[in-house]
């Protein structure tokens, strides 16, 4: 299938620095005449992690030498949901994803809707179909893992020998790697699902974070002593090994120390209302339901449990807050941004 400019238009969205996300036609692009001339990084980027922002850095860095801006082309849906049966969990929303990427120093976000007709494109009908239209490609930039088109047959050599007939020079970046292991997003997903929530924070170059409107619970933490904030995420969203963690709460510009319980508590499995995520907000007190809040993973402390008694339950909970307490004291921090 070949995409007409008006579909592109409609289709495609292009973020500007800080800018939030918008549609070409409307933004970027509209001061320059024909193609712009372009440095490109490719990819999902999901979690936005230590690889991907070296790979961005050089982008920008190339793009600052050739007078070519830089611009970071990416995907919705993420193709893994498109094209594979059993789509891996991911780190980020879409929507959270173009805003980081939108935010990470690049010039533009050029958005590619993802469907089987772009699936079944090789990198020829990727660049010069899909992307010619706006960008006049003068570099490439990608992982030397990167692969392109039906069943990945695109692979780096295969660009770069296109690209040198064309003036276009092909970047295959070595990829960053941590304690001997390269950084990926299946990396740090499979890191998050066995709790090792240091190794995923180093990897990512900050806190893991998910985020979710507050729904209602069993409604018997307040009486237990330790009111709790259920959170509900997108089940797409991938979240730690259950268990409970130290974190942050964010909300309207604080961030409030977190007592953080990951799964449904094992002392009411058979409860439907239980929720998977929970959390204790140090220091705060007010309605919280319908709030949208962010929860960020710092320190694993313990193993979700079964226990004799609802006593045990609470005294071993007071435990884990006052760990949280002394890991990032008892009241909130404002923050520049939430
Ligand atoms: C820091 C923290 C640790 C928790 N640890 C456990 C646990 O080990 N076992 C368990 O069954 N539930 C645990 N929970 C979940 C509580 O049982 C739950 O928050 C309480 O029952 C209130 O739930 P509700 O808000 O749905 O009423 C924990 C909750 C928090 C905030
Ligand atoms: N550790 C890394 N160092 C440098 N570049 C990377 C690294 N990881 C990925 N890239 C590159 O960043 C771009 C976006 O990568 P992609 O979205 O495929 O990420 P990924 O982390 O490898 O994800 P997944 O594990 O889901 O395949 C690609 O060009 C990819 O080759």
């Amino acid at each position: 299938m070949t995409y007409s400019i008006a579909e592109l238009r409609r289709d495609f969205l292009v973020g500007a620095r800080a800018a939030g996300v918008r549609r070409i036609g409307e933004g970027f692009f509209d001061g320059f005449d024909g193609p712009a001339p372009a440095s490109i990084a490719i990819g999902v980027f999901d979690g936005l992690h230590v690889g991907h922002s070296e790979l961005l850095g050089r982008t920008v860095e190339d793009a600052r030498r050739r007078g070519t801006i830089s611009v970071v082309v990416t995907f919705d849906p993420d193709p893994d949901q498109v094209v594979s049966r059993n789509p891996s969990l991911k780190l980020m929303s879409v929507e959270d994803r173009l805003r980081a990427l939108s935010l990470s120093g690049v010039d533009a976000v050029l958005v590619v809707p993802f469907d089987r007709s772009v699936a079944a494109l090789d990198h020829v009908g990727f660049f010069e179909g899909v992307l010619a239209p706006y960008l006049d490609i003068r570099s490439i930039h990608v992982g030397s893992d990167f692969r392109l088109g039906a069943r990945g047959a695109s692979n780096v050599n295969v660009i770069a020998r296109w690209g040198s007939q064309r003036s276009i020079e092909v970047f295959g970046h070595d990829l960053v790697s941590d304690q001997g292991v390269a950084v990926t997003a299946t990396r740090i997903r499979s890191l998050l699902s066995k709790g090792e929530i240091d190794d995923v924070s180093r990897e990512l170059g900050r806190t893991y974070v998910v985020r979710g409107a507050v729904g209602s619970g069993r409604g018997q933490g307040t009486g237990m002593g330790f009111p709790t904030a259920n959170v509900i995420v997108d089940p797409m969203i991938q979240l730690p090994l259950d268990g409970v963690y130290a974190g942050y709460a964010y909300l309207d510009g604080f961030a409030w120390p977190a007592a953080v319980n990951v799964g449904i508590p094992p002392m009411f499995a058979q409860s439907k209302r239980s929720a998977r995520l929970e959390a204790n907000l140090l220091g705060f007190s007010g309605d919280l339901y319908g709030k949208d809040l962010k929860v960020s993973f710092t320190k694993r402390l313990r193993p979700s449990c079964h226990f004799d008694s609802i006593a045990q339950l609470i005294e071993v909970v007071n435990g884990d807050i006052e760990t949280v307490s002394r890991l990032h004291g008892d009241s909130a921090i404002r923050i520049a941004h939430d």
